[in-house]
């Protein structure tokens, strides 16, 4: 058990300090949860104060439970006492016991996204209003600004006046908390709003919880925003005292409202403040820790602390250049296995990326090379509505079964009922067809839903018309865009959702160019493969996630994925503001690189970018690392240096398409026996050589591949001395 001799003399000075006001700016892996909980143990057994007393505050519910977890190990009895929760938590406990004064009951309901959504649907059908013109997204902003303004539907009327959109999301607003109030539901944000109207309103309830905690205890202040904080204050009272702990340098929901100047003012807002920095990183080997410090460097906007280890190192900062995400990702998974075979757990392991649609070509890789995994936090990448959307759209060009037609013969919405519907099953039982050869031989139904399947019909024949003749992803491109599909998105600013897709016509280009004869059918078939490769949790498995999920965890072996300009840093978070934007990314590779204890991969490929609609070029982050701290492996990266292989320098530069790069590839001769070099699976050798195809032997755990001979990852060995 940790004691209190076992911290260092901030620390110790964190833990034992008597001031009403304290604020604590805790560096990454400097300890700050162990100071927290000390703290807490330390206010219950020495200064006696009960533990009912004692509130703090956690980000995340996988912290609070933590937190919990840890105050039970040090006082078994007391522990449970202690009030530790999220802030929306916390908001729930106070409104369970005087939301009545708000005129609700006690009993009310938590409202999530799809309760909010459905909503929104009912007001949209009762208005006869549509998702193109008024996204969700768009509704649920005007919807939650109106609250935060205290603008009631009434007021939303007056300030409409003669405009005919404006008054039709009154409507929508007024519909929606009438709603609301009749089935005593609140949402997320009405949690908070709730909480500090009615301590405003109601001085007694507010001087009742000032008095229910003393001591408020305040993590990851960093990302706090300005109703949190006005509920802080409002807790706080004049008498209690505020114990907040945070890093400025890990801010990293400014895009959600949090606000970095909190902590920055708190010591004005709060007189006399003691401020104390722990800046002794216990978690990080130094080339680790010494590489994110030059990282953090180049912020403008920041409060200089630069954080120091006691540990040993560990060898540098490893910067793996690849040829193409799919061989970048590989590497990472032959990597993986190499660790595991040395002793390593697969669950040390975590492989990190800027944006959820990153995972796809890392799950392909863990499952070919038979590692198991889990997304922290998400949803697989084959297994998101939208991939199995678009799929089920490629299924109705090969095979129209009737699980695919049910699944998108109503998205977008094409006012299909359960009537039509019925009669469409029906029917198939009847004669025995299926229910796409029902619609597209029969006349079903009448009026405007028998309108409605022909042009469906019509549209889904082209697609198998043309499909023999067309390359798949171009297939699917047209699928989107005739379909609807992709508009639906855009309008509602999916912009996550449109990505994937854009992915998976990556995924599909690149099955295409490493197995050109292969069809559709064959496609589906392989990534049915992938769609249902489950692992329960809490086993040993390699750990997905975004970075922002990350956040307040650590692993032995970090890689961070995707490592290119235009990813990380993400294009679309600097098209607001280039500076802002641009030093939030940087604390966000921050948050990445200082997650690693022991070892730390950053991996980026060359190629060309769906996504980007761009060939990529390594991010500017691995070039801020000071070349002391780093190692470059792989394809070349431009500090100068001849690395490995020279045939990337030309990818970087090169503007053209990557197809059409590959198609200019100098001609080789291959025959049996070549030796060969390959950016990701290394030295080869070639077994046989038939129409454009190579066949190939690689070393351990590589095996035999099959590669397209123009392929740019590949070079005979004498072409690359
Ligand atoms: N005084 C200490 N001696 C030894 N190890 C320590 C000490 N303080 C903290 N540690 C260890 O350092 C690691 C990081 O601590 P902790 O998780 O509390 O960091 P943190 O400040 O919450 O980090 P972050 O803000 O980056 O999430 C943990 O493994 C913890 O056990």
């Amino acid at each position: 058990m940790v004691s209190i001799e076992m911290l260092n003399e901030n620390q110790k000075k964190a833990v034992l300090t008597s001031s009403q006001y304290v604020r604590i700016i805790a560096g990454a892996g400097s300890g700050k949860t162990r100071v927290l909980t000390m703290r807490i143990a330390h206010l219950i057994e020495q200064c006696h104060v009960w533990p009912n007393k004692i509130l703090a505050i956690t980000f995340t519910n996988k912290a609070a439970n933590e937190m919990k977890e840890r105050i039970r190990q040090v006082l078994p009895e007391q522990g449970n006492a202690v009030f530790i929760s999220t802030i929306h938590s916390l908001c729930v406990r106070i409104l369970r016991e005087d939301i009545p004064a708000m005129g609700m009951p006690r009993n009310f309901t938590v409202m999530d996204a799809d309760d909010q959504r459905s909503i929104l649907k009912e007001a949209y059908k009762e208005f006869g209003l549509d998702k193109q013109t008024y996204t969700f997204g768009s509704m649920l902003d005007y919807i939650a600004n109106n609250k935060a303004a205290e603008i009631s539907p009434e007021r939303a009327y007056v300030f409409a006046g003669d405009l005919r959109g404006e008054n039709d999301k009154a409507k929508v607003y007024e519909y929606y908390v009438n709603r609301q109030q009749a089935i005593y539901a609140l949402d997320f944000d009405d949690l908070l709003l709730y909480t500090v109207r009615m301590f405003r309103q109601f001085a007694e309830i507010q001087a009742k919880w000032v008095q229910r905690f003393h001591y408020i205890h305040v993590d990851e202040f960093q990302d706090i925003d300005k109703i949190q904080y006005d509920l802080i204050q409002l807790l706080a009272g004049n008498d209690n005292s505020v114990y907040v702990v945070g890093d400025p340098d890990q801010t990293i929901y400014t895009w959600r409202g949090a606000d970095v100047n909190i902590i920055m003012n708190f010591e004005k807002d709060y007189q006399p403040c003691e401020t104390i920095v722990l800046n002794e990183n216990y978690r990080s080997t130094p080339s680790i820790l010494n590489g994110a410090n030059a990282l953090i460097h180049n912020n403008r906007n920041r409060v200089e602390k630069d954080l120091f280890t006691s540990r040993p190192d560990n060898g540098a900062i490893t910067h793996y250049s690849s040829a193409g995400e799919e061989y970048e990702a590989t590497w990472i998974a032959c990597k993986i296995n190499e660790l595991h075979k040395q002793g390593q757990r697969y669950r040390d392991c975590a492989i990190l990326y800027r944006s959820n649609y990153l995972s796809r070509a890392l799950e392909k890789a863990m499952i070919e090379q038979r590692i198991p995994y889990v997304i922290y936090g998400g949803i697989k990448f084959y297994e998101r509505a939208e991939i199995k959307d678009a799929l089920c759209y490629l299924r109705m060009v090969c095979g129209s079964d009737d699980l695919a037609l049910m699944r998108i013969i109503n998205v977008p919405r094409r006012g299909l009922g359960n009537k039509t519907m019925d009669t469409i099953v029906q029917r198939a039982r009847e004669t025995g067809k299926t229910m796409y050869e029902v619609i597209r031989d029969e006349k079903v139904v009448s009026g405007k839903a028998q309108t409605t399947i022909e042009n469906f019909v019509k549209m889904v024949e082209k697609w198998k018309n043309l499909a023999p003749s067309t390359p798949i992803s171009r297939l699917l491109e047209m699928i989107l865009l005739d379909s609807g599909y992709r508009s639906m998105l855009e309008a509602d600013k999916e912009n996550e959702r449109l990505e994937n897709l854009k992915e998976l016509i990556t995924d599909i280009e690149s099955y295409t160019i490493n197995y050109p004869d292969s069809s559709l059918e064959e496609y589906l078939q392989l990534v049915s493969l992938y769609g249902d490769k489950g692992a329960e949790d809490g086993g040993d498995h390699v750990q997905l996630m975004t970075v922002h999920a990350a956040k307040g965890l650590e692993f032995d072996t970090v890689f961070v994925y995707g490592m290119s300009e235009g990813i990380f840093p993400n294009d679309r978070a600097m098209q607001e503001s280039q500076l802002k934007g641009l030093e939030e990314e940087r604390r966000l590779a921050y948050v990445a690189f200082t997650r690693a204890q022991n070892k730390l991969y950053l991996t980026e490929s060359s190629g060309f970018s769906y996504i980007l609609s761009r060939i990529k070029v390594p991010s500017r982050f691995i070039k801020e690392i000071d070349p002391q701290y780093i190692e470059h492996i792989g394809a070349t990266f431009d500090t100068g240096k001849p690395k490995e292989i020279k045939l990337h320098s030309a990818l970087f530069e090169d503007e053209a398409p990557f197809e059409e790069r590959l198609a200019s590839k100098p001609r080789t001769k291959w025959k049996k026996g070549d030796h060969v070099r390959h950016a990701a699976f290394g030295e080869g050798i070639v077994l046989e050589y038939s129409e454009g195809m190579l066949k190939i032997a690689f070393a351990f755990p590589f095996g035999v591949r099959k590669i397209m001979a123009t392929h740019p990852s590949i070079q005979k060995a004498e072409e690359v001395e």
